[in-house]
C-alpha cells in the first residue's frame, strides 16, 4: 500500500493483543462450563494499545523503551510480519526488514540459494541478483561458506548474509531490530558505517536498540514506547535522556 507523498511510514491507531494462555485449570474450565461458557478463558496481553506515528522519507528514527514496551511488535507490524488487530500501516517504497536473525532464510538451502530466495522476496529480479551476487558475498565476508547450508551458520553469519542482502536490495525504508548485537565488533562497525551511508543517501531508517549511544549517533529522532503507548517523540538525545531517567527510576 502507498501513503501520501513525503511519508515513508504511517501508523494509525495500531492495536495488537497477544493470547498468552489458551486454557486454564480444570476447575476454571468447569466453572466456565457451568456458567454457560460465558466469558473468555484465554489470558490476553495488550502489546500495543493505540499507536499512531509517522516517519517522513529520509528520517532516522530510534524506537526506544524498556523491555516489553512493544518496540519489536511495532516493527513487525510495519514490516508486515504481523498484522494489527486494528489500525493501519502504510509504507512507501521498498521496505527491508532485519528483524529476527535468520528469519526468511530456508535452513536446508545453502547461503547461495538463500541469497536468490531472499533477493526475490525483497523484490529483486534474478538478473539483478546475478549482478550483485559477488558484492553481496564480499560484504558479508561469508567466503567459502556461501555453499554451506545455512543451518550450519552461526548467528553472526546469518546476520552478515541477511544484512548484506538487505542493503544490496537498495531499500527505501530500512527496519532494524537489535540484531546488530550478534555481529562481532568489526562487522558491527561495518554495518553502522553502511547504515550511516544509507541515511546520508536519504533512506529512511527505523532502528530498535538498547544501545543508546549507538542510536544517538545513527538516529536524529526518538520515539519512546511504554506499555504499548508512545509517550514521547522528539530529538533522539532528549528521548534517550528521558529513557535513562525512567530506567534509573525503575531500578
Ligand atoms: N507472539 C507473542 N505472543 C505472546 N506475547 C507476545 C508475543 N510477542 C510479544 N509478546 C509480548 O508483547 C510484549 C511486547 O513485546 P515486544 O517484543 O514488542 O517488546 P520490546 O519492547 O521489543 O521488548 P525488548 O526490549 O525486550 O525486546 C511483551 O510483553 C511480550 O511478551
Amino acid at each position: 500500500m502507498r501513503a501520501s507523498s513525503q511519508l515513508a511510514i504511517s501508523c494509525q491507531n495500531l492495536r495488537k493483543q497477544f493470547v498468552l494462555r489458551h486454557t486454564r485449570s480444570m476447575k476454571e474450565a468447569v466453572v466456565w462450563l457451568l456458567k454457560g461458557r460465558r466469558g473468555d478463558l484465554s489470558k490476553k496481553f495488550m502489546a500495543l494499545t493505540d499507536v499512531s506515528f509517522e516517519v517522513n522519507q529520509g528520517e532516522t528514527v530510534a524506537l526506544l523503551g524498556l523491555n516489553g514496551s512493544g518496540k519489536s511488535t511495532l516493527l513487525k507490524l510495519i514490516s508486515g510480519v504481523l498484522q494489527p488487530d486494528s489500525g493501519s500501516v502504510l509504507t512507501r517504497g521498498r521496505v527491508a526488514g532485519l528483524i529476527e536473525v535468520g528469519a526468511g532464510f530456508h535452513h536446508d538451502l545453502s547461503g547461495r540459494d538463500n541469497v536468490y530466495l531472499n533477493g526475490a522476496i525483497l523484490g529483486m529480479s534474478e538478473k539483478q541478483i546475478d549482478d550483485m551476487f559477488d558484492s553481496i558475498v564480499e560484504f558479508s565476508e561469508i567466503g567459502e561458506f556461501i555453499d554451506t547450508e545455512v543451518k550450519f551458520y552461526s548467528s553472526g553469519m546469518y546476520l552478515r548474509l541477511a544484512f548484506s542482502i538487505a542493503v544490496h536490495t537498495d531499500p527505501e525504508v530500512f527496519l532494524i531490530d537489535e540484531i546488530l548485537a550478534v555481529g562481532d565488533e568489526p562487522f558491527q562497525r561495518k554495518c553502522i558505517a553502511k547504515i550511516k551511508e544509507l541515511s546520508a543517501n536519504g533512506k529512511t531508517l527505523l532502528v530498535v536498540s538498547h544501545d543508546l549511544d549507538l542510536v544517538s549517533t545513527v538516529c536524529e529522532r526518538g520515539v519512546l514506547l511504554e506499555h504499548g503507548n508512545v509517550i514521547m517523540d522528539g530529538d533522539v538525545h532528549d528521548v534517550v535522556t528521558e529513557l535513562r531517567r525512567r530506567s534509573r527510576d525503575a531500578a
